[in-house]
């Protein structure tokens, strides 16, 4: 059932999760200063879709339960179009900052829950009804989520420890997370997996990843499952927090929506076998997000999530000209207009994955894979240009901003006077000026540009990946019969003058 934000943080609260920050654990999420701002701008998110303005496209109803829209399986195109409106929504709220609100993981689990056939060709899997029969704990895994509306974190990757080797071969196996034993309760499994951003999700979901690679079929390191981020034994380490605990009017993104980031530790944990979604069989584990279109989906809420980004650099970069009165610049009008660009071209995109969606082999609804890939490989190097472009509009503006304080101070007169701008007084001036630095300087902001670069993994691999996968058949054949095409007959042009 669709969660409230007081349900949200309740769970929170009475299910902490094993969070480390700055050398000590957090006992309460929801008043621990680096967190407790994140929990209720969450809580915001899961009180907007009771909201009689969003109820309708934020939630849907089925049997006569009411869910949060990204479980909703879609089966035509125009469910589709209804799950990418709640996704822009969702985003919206945040500026299209919280990476990892709820809505992306919980498409990943819509799909792997529908494609759970998948998991039948795992040779470890147990018959039906033994509990260990992983294609129906993905199914019960995926109707868990939903019917509690929980939210996810999920970490792909090994410890950078050196790239240039396979887990297996490192000082110590279990640098990486990988299968100890087995037990008649479950699996336990130990190492670590980076990145979990949103480490104060209810659960982590170890999704078997295409960037596990290791040589042979069977390995230790390729695992699916779920679990609550309170398990015995599982810490997340956190990052230095980037909420500093300052007024919203100064840090008005940082103050609110630092979703954490945190390297996960799993100190021989038990992953109960209702649990336990794959083990050993690398070939399924690296085919398991394309297999089932997980990943189709998930990129599905990005797009639509990049949309929404980009429509708030459009409106603070024009913001930011019409308060520095320098619209009628022609540099500055192309450079907004590169702002524009983007966006119709991310908004072109969603629509073409739409528009070319097909029901896959679970009976889902899937967009097209190709302007998704175009989206996912177009928008990690576009913006640090929509960064650039904010930053060479504001110019010192973005630094030269007295705060609350300073404007309560008493320089305060001062400011109002030689801070204010064209169109808006000095308060309002310093609010959208603090906005544009905390997108885009600050460090919530740096982070913002690591993350867009990073978040689907790799942009270098992820390029790798779009040529091999991509049909150019079709367009080499053009060119080689255009190569090979008779030639105009010249001599009777010739003949003819
Ligand atoms: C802010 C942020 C948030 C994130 N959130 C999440 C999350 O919520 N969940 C999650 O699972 N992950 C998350 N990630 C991790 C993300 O998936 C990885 O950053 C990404 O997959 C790249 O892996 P890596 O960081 O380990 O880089 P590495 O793989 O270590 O790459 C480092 C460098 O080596 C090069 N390199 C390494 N191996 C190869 C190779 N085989 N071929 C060619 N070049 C290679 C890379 O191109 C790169 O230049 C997040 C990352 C960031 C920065």
């Amino acid at each position: 059932m669709a969660r409230t934000g007081q349900q949200f943080l309740d769970r929170l609260r009475h299910n902490p999760p094993n969070l480390y920050i700055d050398g000590q654990r957090v006992e309460d999420a929801t008043t621990h200063p680096a967190t407790r701002n994140i929990a209720h701008s969450l809580a915001g998110l899961y009180d907007l879709q009771h909201d009689p303005r969003y109820r309708d496209v934020l939630t849907f109803e089925e049997n006569g339960e009411r869910h949060a829209t990204a479980f909703m399986v879609p089966r035509t195109r125009e469910d589709l179009r209804r799950i990418g409106e709640a996704h822009r929504i969702r985003a919206n709220y945040s500026l299209g900052t919280l990476g990892r609100a709820p809505d992306y993981m919980n498409t990943n689990v819509m799909a792997a829950g529908m494609a759970s056939a998948y998991f039948d060709g795992c040779e470890s899997s147990g018959e039906p009804g033994s509990g260990r029969n992983f294609s129906e704990n993905m199914r019960r895994y995926f109707e868990y989520v939903r019917d509690h509306d929980l939210c996810l974190t999920h970490a792909l990757t090994n410890p950078q420890v050196n790239r240039s080797k396979q887990a297996s071969e490192l000082p110590d196996p279990y640098i990486a997370m990988g299968i100890v034993e087995e037990t008649s309760e479950g699996v336990i499994v130990r190492g670590a997996r980076m990145l979990a951003t949103l480490p104060i999700a209810d659960e982590i979901l170890i999704f078997p990843s295409t960037v596990i690679r290791e040589n042979g079929d069977r390995s230790r390191y390729a695992i699916g499952f779920g679990l609550p981020t309170n398990t015995p034994g599982l810490y997340f380490q956190c990052r230095e927090p980037f909420d500093l605990g300052r007024d919203v009017e100064d840090h008005p993104l940082s103050s609110r929506f630092d979703e954490q980031d945190a390297f996960v530790i799993f100190d021989d944990v038990l992953v109960p076998w209702e649990r336990v979604f794959l083990m050993y069989d690398m070939t399924l584990a690296n085919q398991a997000y394309a297999k089932t279109d997980a990943v189709l989906h998930m990129a599905y809420q990005v797009v639509n999530q990049k949309v929404s980004k980009t429509e708030a650099f459009l409106g603070l970069a024009q913001s930011i000209v019409d308060t520095v009165g320098s619209g009628g610049f022609q540099h500055v009008q192309s450079k907004v207009s590169e702002i524009i660009v983007t966006l119709e071209i991310m908004k072109a995109l969603e629509v073409a994955a739409v528009e070319g969606a097909q029901l896959n082999a679970y009976g889902v609804m899937t967009p097209a894979r190709g302007p998704l890939d175009a989206a996912r490989n177009y928008y990690p190097a576009i913006y640090p240009r929509l960064n650039e472009i904010i930053q060479l509009l504001g110019a010192s503006g973005i630094i030269m901003m007295p705060g609350k304080a300073d404007r309560e101070g008493p320089l305060g007169h001062f400011i109002e006077k030689h801070l204010q701008a064209t169109n808006a007084s000095a308060e309002e001036r310093l609010k959208l000026f603090r906005l544009a630095w905390d997108l885009t300087l600050s460090s919530f902001g740096a982070r913002q540009n690591l993350y867009e670069k990073h978040f689907f993994g790799d942009p270098i691999r992820m390029h790798s990946a779009l040529y091999e996968v991509y049909d150019k058949g079709p367009y080499v054949q053009r060119i080689r019969e255009f190569i090979h095409q008779p030639q105009p007959n010249q001599s009777k042009t010739v003949a003819a003058d």
